[in-house]
């Protein structure tokens, strides 16, 4: 459930403002979010974990807009990073270092130095050599690192492949069964605590299976683990439950964490971390987007659109579903099937293809699910200025980041004397 309603009248609301008027302010291409849906979709992990020990780690890179990552810090959210910007973030938008999780396969001597000194709460190490270059440098500022192994079940997630991360073939994490020579390679560092394990199978899952089947492959080694003295604080489960885009029916992350927590009963002091990004962002955000103009041509009508691969790569990069509507269903238009463009010199700059459409020049269109992995994978290409953001609560709409300016796109460049 989220905050983008149509009202009777046929316009979209953000909570408690028409989105013509966020167009009319702010121009277009816009995204906005509603701090309502964002707080209701951290909640709902949160509640679902009910008295079990948990803490509810954000994925930062869904979505790092500082208002944002402040909200969920006010709600006592954790904060899954994966590098020294996103700690940066983390901390500059009030966010707790002592519950963040930092996940990533290639941290540098650099940003774990940082992490350190920021007092993070674990580093998901993703690989031996990693594991040895926590222990030096943790060894050099005489601090003590708190670690879990982010172990690779090899367990099949059934999603896209550029994000299924929990395959032998995949770069993330050990191989599960090579854990426990790990573990015991961290316990001859006084320097390194052991605290937890941690498991991310990858993004967009729509079953509960592959969970539950990495859950168990977990728990055994969680057990084996024991067996060799090595005791398990923490269990971090990841992230990756996904949303609807189109006709996807994937679980509600209460009944995620409820088949979760029905697993760990006999385990009542194992503390579960979840690290969701796209179940609390995607349904979180919109953006929206003018017809500049509509194209008919023999093969393809197309509606070209001032949003663009640059705003919003996911149609691009995985031929992602985003669902594309009208802001205001109640003009009078003729419908036709067109593919929604953007302006970029690139055939695979496209929103949305084959949509049917009752639209005309002129008017806003919304792409629905847009609040994670939008605007923070957006660029400059073709020299455009990234577009604003919008945070709506109830009846407010703020600029939480203003529209870039042409000087932007310059920014720390030189020209030659
Ligand atoms: C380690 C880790 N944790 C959490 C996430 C968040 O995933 P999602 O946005 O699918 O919940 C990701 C991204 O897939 C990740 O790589
Ligand atoms: N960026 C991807 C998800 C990757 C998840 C990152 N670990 C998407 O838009 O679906």
């Amino acid at each position: 459930m989220d905050h983008f309603n149509y009202q009777p009248d046929g316009r979209l609301f953000a909570e408690n403002v028409p989105v013509e008027d966020i167009a009319n302010n702010f121009g277009t291409p816009c995204y906005v979010y509603s701090r309502a849906t964002l707080e209701r979709h951290w909640k709902a992990f949160d509640e679902a974990a009910g008295d079990h020990p948990h803490l509810v780690c954000y994925a930062v890179k869904a979505n790092s807009n500082l208002a944002i990552l402040s909200v969920l810090a006010k709600l006592g959210s954790g904060f899954d990073i994966v590098s020294g910007g996103e700690l940066a973030r983390v901390i500059e938008a009030g966010g707790d270092t002592s519950k963040v999780v930092f996940s990533g396969v290639g941290k540098t001597s650099e940003e774990i130095e940082f992490a350190l000194d920021a007092g993070v709460g674990c580093f998901n190490v993703e690989s031996e050599p990693e594991l040895h270059r926590i222990a030096n440098v943790a060894g050099r500022l005489g601090k003590v690192a708190n670690i879990s192994i982010r172990v690779n079940p090899d367990v099949d997630a059934g999603t896209h492949p550029y994000i299924s991360t929990g395959l032998k073939e995949n770069k993330f994490g050990i191989a599960i069964e090579h854990a426990p020579a790990v573990y015991q390679q961290a316990m001859a560092y006084d320097q390194l605590k052991i605290v937890g394990v941690d498991c991310h199978i990858g993004s967009q899952l729509t079953e509960l299976d592959p969970f539950l089947d990495a859950l168990e492959r977990v728990l055994a080694l969680i057990d084996q683990l024991a067996e060799l003295g090595i005791e398990i604080e923490h269990l971090d489960v990841g992230g990756g439950l996904g949303v609807p885009y189109k006709d996807e029916t994937p679980p509600h992350p209460s009944e995620y964490a409820h088949a979760l927590r029905q697993r760990l009963i006999d385990r009542p002091n194992l503390k579960l971390i979840f690290e969701p990004g796209r179940a609390i962002a995607a349904n979180a955000g919109i953006l929206l987007t003018k017809v500049e103009f509509l194209k008919p041509t023999e093969e393809k009508h197309f509606a070209i659109v001032d949003a663009a691969m640059n705003d919003l790569i996911r149609p691009s990069l995985y031929s992602a579903y985003q669902s594309i509507q009208p802001a205001n269903t109640s003009l009078d238009r003729k419908s036709d099937i067109y593919d929604v463009v953007g302006p970029v010199c690139e055939t695979g700059d496209f929103l949305g293809k084959d949509r049917e459409l009752a639209i005309a020049e002129g008017d806003l269109l919304v792409v629905r699910s847009a609040g994670a992995y939008g605007f923070c994978m957006a660029s400059n290409y073709n020299s455009r200025p990234r577009p604003p953001e919008v945070l709506v609560d109830s009846d407010n709409a703020i600029e939480v980041r203003r529209r870039e300016t042409f000087a932007d796109l310059w920014k720390g460049e030189v020209v030659l004397p």
